[in-house]
């Protein structure tokens, strides 16, 4: 497992981790052009991608469907796939199974769970076993909106703290190489990255995680309108993309486009044939 070394090797040197997701070949292609360390197919694609209003109606099938259009893009960069909703609580054999299927047909490097209850840590035990890499989550689980009601900063009481820290250190124990901490206090991740030797991912956690993680949708302001307060948007494509297709609309309208530069031509005596074989 050489990119388990080079993860902790990166917390070790305080070199920052970057991680951003991906759902097909351009976002995947892109993100390692420019040099990601990570890329995470995460079942945000259900809101991002397919438009739901949250990840819970996402499968196992639109995960690996989307993972492997990522694994096009990117054959040369660390991939995480988001186990997606229940995949983790119907049985250990379903669990095992849906991780098998997503490893195998997808060739990603690691799978991510969300939570810490008796299950989730038994199957990053199992699959650490089995030699598949696994990071998990903590904080605001988004496959658990309806428990926590809604997309609340979590980790805000000195109850709510300790048990994440226990969580946390339960996670590592069970073997995981990473953890994503979601939308908690920077004081709360601070302790958390502190107490661990894996690394821990943030997103809305603050400075003091040893890497950073942002949805790709989020960070480019393309498709979405509303995001949360931790995101940051490093440019708007939603206006320069809705512009060109305003352009073109109006340009086919009023018969700009296409002009003879966008268009095949014929040979003159072709056409003439042409017409005199009418
Ligand atoms: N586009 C997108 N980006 C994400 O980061 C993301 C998804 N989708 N879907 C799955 C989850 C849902 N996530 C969310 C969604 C909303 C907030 C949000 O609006 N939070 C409030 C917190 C308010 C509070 O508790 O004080 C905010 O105003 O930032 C946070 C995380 C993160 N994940
Ligand atoms: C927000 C990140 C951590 C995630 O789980 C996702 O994109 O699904
Ligand atoms: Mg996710």
């Amino acid at each position: 497992m050489k990119n388990r070394i080079k993860l902790q090797k990166m917390k070790e040197n305080g070199e920052k981790i970057t991680m951003i997701t991906a759902y097909d070949y351009p976002s995947a292609k892109l993100a390692q052009e420019a040099g990601i360390d990570m890329i995470l197919v995460g079942d945000s694609l259900g809101n991002v991608v397919l438009g739901y209003d949250s990840t819970i109606p996402v499968t196992a099938d639109d995960m690996i469907h989307h993972g492997k259009a990522v694994r096009r893009g990117a054959d040369d960069t660390f991939v995480v796939i988001d186990m997606p909703f229940m995949t983790l609580h119907v049985s250990m054999e379903d669990s095992m199974k849906h991780a098998k299927r997503i490893i195998q047909e997808t060739n990603a490097q690691a799978l991510k769970v969300e939570g810490a209850d008796e299950n989730v840590l038994e199957v990053i035990e199992r699959l650490t076993k089995a030699g598949i890499p696994v990071v998990g989550h903590l904080g605001l689980t988004p496959q658990s909106v309806h428990v926590l009601g809604g997309y609340r900063v979590q980790g805000k009481t000195k109850e709510d703290a300790e048990q994440l820290i226990e969580d946390a250190l339960n996670v590592q124990k069970a073997g995981a190489i990473a953890l994503v901490l979601e939308c908690i206090p920077y004081q709360l991740s601070k302790i958390v990255t502190e107490e661990l030797s894996i690394p821990t991912i943030g997103i809305g956690a603050g400075p003091y995680c040893d890497g950073q993680v942002l949805v790709y949708h989020d960070m480019l302001t393309y498709g979405v309108d509303r995001v949360a307060k931790f995101v940051k948007s490093y440019t708007n494509l939603n206006h320069p993309v809705k512009q060109a297709i305003k352009t073109y609309i109006n340009e086919v309208k009023s018969n700009e486009f296409p002009d003879k530069e966008f268009s095949y031509a014929m040979e003159n005596d072709d056409v003439n044939a042409l017409y005199g074989g009418n």
